[in-house]
């Protein structure tokens, strides 16, 4: 089941530790809600990461770990997750009494719950839409984290877009291989599609302007039919007609079976990243 947040929500003050991508991403969401960027603590020791805080989100963000992490209710962990390990460390001690939410790809709550010292941890996989309002996570909650947890982390996620929780915390590598990284197989598939315009004569801009629209199209077209895609996809290819000879080449080439044995690498992935950063 997908879901949007609530509105009006009063959010407590939150901290991140990273400041690049995803944090930014979750951060522009909170600040579209109305919340303050002064009561969003960042830790980034990068410091282009910190100017590209302070220009694109107005927020002042801080080298390294200190004392105000202690006001922080919720902690986002927004690090890569060979960075995490090393980041729990001096973060640790000023945040044993908050709730966690952790977006870092494989990297299990087992092992942030150790780093940590607190079981009181929401994994989360979100996707770069959630940069414009357009984002699909997946959540998994330990069952430390109580309702009103599980309401926060709803309300800072629903911020982004939409959201939807998973009981199996092993589902998460699914999720990542599918939402997670998914918004890079449309860009994949753009640069085709334009690529495929430009050699039969269109110009660039115009083939990224058709190739864009006929995805955002087709999505929302999905997204409000009451059809399956299989059925979908069926009323646009006439027997005989161009649709057919396209759809007939990408079968005969195992297109389908190629992208979903493409995602397998990418949850097999994830279940290696765990191996290889987790605890
Ligand atoms: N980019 C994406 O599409 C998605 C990323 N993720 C996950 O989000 C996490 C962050 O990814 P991105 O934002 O793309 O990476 P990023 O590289 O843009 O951001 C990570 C930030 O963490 C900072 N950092 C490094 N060491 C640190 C430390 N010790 N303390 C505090 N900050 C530290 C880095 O300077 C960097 O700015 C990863 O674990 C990734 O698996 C999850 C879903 C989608
Ligand atoms: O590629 C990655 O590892 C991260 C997780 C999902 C999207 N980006």
């Amino acid at each position: 089941m997908s879901q949007t947040s609530p509105s009006h929500t009063v959010f407590p003050p939150i901290a991140f530790i990273g400041g690049g991508n995803m944090a930014s991403a979750i951060m522009g969401g909170l600040i579209r809600q109305g919340v303050p960027a002064s009561a969003i603590t960042v830790i980034e020791p990068f410091e282009a990461a910190r100017e590209t805080l302070k220009t694109n989100l107005g927020i002042d963000s801080l080298p390294a770990a200190t004392e105000a992490l202690q006001s922080a209710q919720l902690v986002v962990w927004a690090v890569k997750p060979q960075s995490f390990k090393d980041a729990a460390v001096p973060v640790a001690a000023h945040t044993r009494n908050a709730l966690h939410l952790s977006v870092a790809a494989g990297i299990t709550t087992d092992s942030v719950a150790a780093w940590i010292g607190t079981s009181r941890i929401v994994r989360a996989m979100p996707n770069t839409p959630a940069l414009v309002g357009k984002g699909m996570t997946g959540l998994f909650a330990r069952p430390e984290v109580d309702a009103a947890g599980k309401a926060l982390i709803e309300s800072v996620i629903g911020s982004t877009g939409e959201f939807t929780w998973v009981d199996k915390e092993e589902h998460l590598d699914a999720v990542t291989a599918l939402s997670g990284s998914g918004p890079a197989y449309v860009f994949l598939f753009l640069e085709a599609m334009t690529q495929a315009g430009v050699n039969m004569g269109l110009s660039a801009e115009q083939s990224y302007k058709l190739a864009v629209a006929t995805f955002a199209g087709g999505s929302e077209l999905a997204a409000r039919s009451s059809e399956s895609a299989e059925v979908l996809r069926q009323r646009v290819t006439s027997k005989g007609g161009t649709t057919y000879a396209a759809i007939t080449h990408m079968q005969e080439q195992k297109l389908p079976e190629h992208f979903i044995e493409a995602m397998r690498k990418a949850e097999a992935r994830a279940k290696e990243l765990a191996q290889e950063f987790g605890r």
